[in-house]
């Protein structure tokens, strides 16, 4: 019998595993590396974040992922290259880590990468004649992961996911359920990157039939294309300073509402393909604003992001007012965004994950080593049973180091 079967059967069995999950988003400013240690699995699933860290990515590496990323037309040859390339780095970067936090490859079981999204493709965005199904694309293969890091590896994990009917995200739900469910408290697990998703918890505990995720429009991706677009240096508005000194145009803020996402039925899927700036730039010559000082277009992009989340958040379950919503992802830090979701969710009890002892940053890659730990030790999840796009399954793609 192949060794690594065995090494995965003994993993599989034993009490607790220690699983690094790798998260590169949409935004492109690194590769979260989570190193956590999992203890059992579905309901009785306890994790515990060992080490966490952001490796920053480069100009180059940006620009080299920028080449096809989002693109409707790009080099087959540079997206072939990129493929094994960003594996191995990312595998490079997981060896630094380790080195930074003196361990060795064998004191890890198992390496979970998400890869990087270069395409979202569900077919209510793509519409494609010839193609009636579902696609997404990570790059960052796999088995050059576990060859170079010579750490057994699951990666390509949203494949499962479109293969049994969903869109191949938000996996969010899989993960947040499991860590996150609470008997006492009605929950809205907000993250916000470059899409903003989230997943409603019901104060049921671990009853999954209700819990789902759904993504809710852009959360960071048109104001940091904006900023970079008209600030060059600029990789983001720090601290939503810009939006806070500009005001809503109410005129664009319409026209960015008027796309058919906002009113698609729950859940749904979307990313950058759509909301590029072209989409930007089409409600800008709609709304008569192609003129916008920088503040108010950010201001109202803040706006668009929040009521984005609040609609989905209304059509989802009404309002609530009781209801806890936990941030996570970069928009967390982001007190201009967090002002607009209070006013368009009052009454809501606001915080981020970290309350619930999920360190907001880390909160994607954590998802990833729950995922492969179900896949190597736990069950198809079921969760959001009655929703169409939300299947039961267990997800990633095993390589072996040898
Ligand atoms: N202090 C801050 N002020 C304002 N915005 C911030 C701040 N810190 C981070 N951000 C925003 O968060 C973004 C990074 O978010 P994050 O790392 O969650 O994205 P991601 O994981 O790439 O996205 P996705 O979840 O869509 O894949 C930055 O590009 C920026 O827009
Ligand atoms: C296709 C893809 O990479 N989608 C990402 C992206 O970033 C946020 C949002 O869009 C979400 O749908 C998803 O990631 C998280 C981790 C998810 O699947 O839950």
């Amino acid at each position: 019998m192949n060794p690594y079967l065995v090494r995965l059967l003994q993993i599989a069995q034993q009490p607790s595993r220690r699983i690094i999950g790798l998260m590169s988003g949409t935004s492109l400013d690194g590769l979260d590396v989570a190193l956590c240690r999992l203890e059992g699995h579905g309901a009785d699933t306890r994790l515990t974040l060992e080490q966490f860290a952001t490796i920053p990515y480069d100009d180059d590496v940006r620009h080299r992922i920028r080449q096809v990323f989002a693109g409707t037309q790009v080099s087959l040859e540079y997206l072939t290259l990129l493929n094994p390339w960003l594996g191995l780095l990312h595998a490079d970067m997981v060896l630094t880590c380790l080195g930074a936090w003196q361990l060795k490859p064998a004191d890890v079981d198992l390496i979970a990468s998400h890869g990087q999204t270069v395409y979202h493709a569900p077919h209510h965005q793509h519409q494609h004649p010839d193609f009636p199904l579902n696609a997404t694309l990570q790059l960052g293969d796999g088995d050059h992961v576990a060859v170079r890091s010579g750490i057994i590896t699951l990666s390509d994990f949203r494949q499962k996911h479109l293969a049994a009917g969903g869109e191949g995200a938000p996996l969010a739900a899989y993960g947040d359920y499991l860590l996150l469910s609470s008997p006492d408290e009605e929950r809205l697990l907000l993250n916000l990157g470059g899409i903003a998703n989230f997943t409603y918890l019901p104060r049921t505990g671990h009853d999954a039939s209700t819990a789902f995720s759904t993504d809710t429009g852009p959360g960071n991706t048109l104001l940091d294309a904006t900023v970079r677009a008209q600030r060059p240096g600029l990789a983001y508005d720090e601290d939503g300073r810009l939006a806070a000194a500009g005001h809503v145009h109410e005129g664009l803020l319409k026209a960015l509402l008027d796309h058919p996402f906002f009113s698609a039925p729950l859940p749904k899927t979307t990313g950058p393909e759509l909301f590029g700036p072209e989409y930007l730039r089409q409600a800008q010559t709609q709304s008569n604003t192609s003129t916008l000082n920088l503040e108010d277009l950010l201001a109202t992009l803040t706006e668009l992001s929040a009521l984005g989340v609040a609609q989905a958040a209304k059509q989802a379950f009404g309002a609530r007012p009781a209801l806890a919503v936990y941030a996570s992802g970069g928009g967390a830090h982001n007190p201009a965004l967090q002002a607009a979701l209070r006013r368009h969710l009052p009454g809501c009890h606001f915080a981020t994950t970290a309350e619930l002892g999920i360190v907001p940053d880390a909160k994607e890659a954590i998802l990833f080593a729950v995922l492969a730990n179900e896949a190597v030790a736990g069950q198809p999840i079921s969760i959001g049973a009655g929703r169409q796009r939300v299947p039961a399954v267990t997800m990633g793609k095993i390589s072996l180091p040898g």
